[in-house]
């Protein structure tokens, strides 16, 4: 196969600008799929049977899935806004990119049916976040969430621990109002889930402890693979409310 520099440099030659306007549908619910497209800007909704479940923002990608797994496409996408997309034609996205999911599936088994949220799956649905997941590094010490910020993606730790620290939003005036360690996570272990359950701001910071290595799911793919496991995710919430009032006095900080 081609060096990875040169593949790159295939999948940008064969990437075309596609221009949107405002009620523009970039893919419609049932089409055969012919592009992928990643966002340069724009808003866009995604659709399914009428509804509207989520939305892309000035960055992220889709239509891969009617690519991936010969299907129709699995929802509608309608830009909302002037935006500005690549499309990358579905023959070279399928010799291309397809390829890699082989691979990322290989290294990622093991590891996904090792992480406890995910059991709850069938193997099948635990692969399709193989296929779709990012992996990401940070140093020692880096911020990886910050309080406070917009949520966009969920993290399960692949190696290393990091430490999940919060400032009293209720004490916010106050001198003393230093951040507090809540908990640490390590490999297996999820964060960042709070603020894509609740559809509110991050809740607290998270930073590395030692360099670590992260897998990154973006909201899109959160909603619509993980939607079974919500429920044990709502349940591990209520700890972090108990831990609160151990630690503050009140849990008032996950509230309103
Ligand atoms: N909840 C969702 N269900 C289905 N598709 C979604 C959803 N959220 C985002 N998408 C994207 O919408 C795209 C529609 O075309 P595809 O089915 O090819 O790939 C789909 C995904 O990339």
């Amino acid at each position: 196969s081609l060096p990875l520099q040169e593949q790159f440099s295939e999948v940008l030659d064969a990437m075309f600008e596609h221009r949107v306007q405002p009620t523009d549908h970039v893919i419609d619910q049932g089409d055969d799929g012919d592009n992928f497209y990643v966002i340069e800007r724009g808003l866009f909704d995604i659709v399914v049977m009428g509804t509207t479940v989520g939305q892309y923002n000035n960055k992220g990608s889709f239509g891969e899935l009617a690519l991936m797994y010969n299907t129709p496409r699995a929802a509608t996408i309608v830009a909302t806004n002037e935006g500005a997309l690549w499309g990358l034609d579905r023959a070279t996205f399928r010799r291309l990119i397809l390829k890699n999911n082989a691979k990322k599936r290989k290294m990622y088994e093991t590891f996904i049916e090792s992480v406890p949220l995910l059991k709850s799956l069938e193997a099948n649905e635990r692969m399709k976040i193989v296929d779709v997941l990012g992996s990401k590094q940070f140093p020692d010490g880096e911020r990886i969430i910050t309080q406070g910020e917009k949520a966009d993606c969920f993290y399960i730790v692949e190696s290393g621990e990091v430490k999940i620290m919060m400032k009293s939003k209720t004490k916010a005036d106050h001198a003393d109002n230093v951040e507090v360690e809540l908990t640490r996570c390590s490999r297996g272990h999820y964060f960042g889930e709070l603020a894509l359950v609740t559809n509110k701001p991050r809740a607290a910071s998270v930073y590395a402890e030692g360099p670590v290595k992260l897998v990154v799911i973006d909201i899109q793919a959160f909603e619509r693979l993980l939607g079974s496991c919500k429920e044990i995710m709502k349940r591990n919430i209520s700890h972090y409310e108990e831990q609160l009032v151990a630690l503050f006095g009140s849990s008032m900080d996950l509230r309103d």
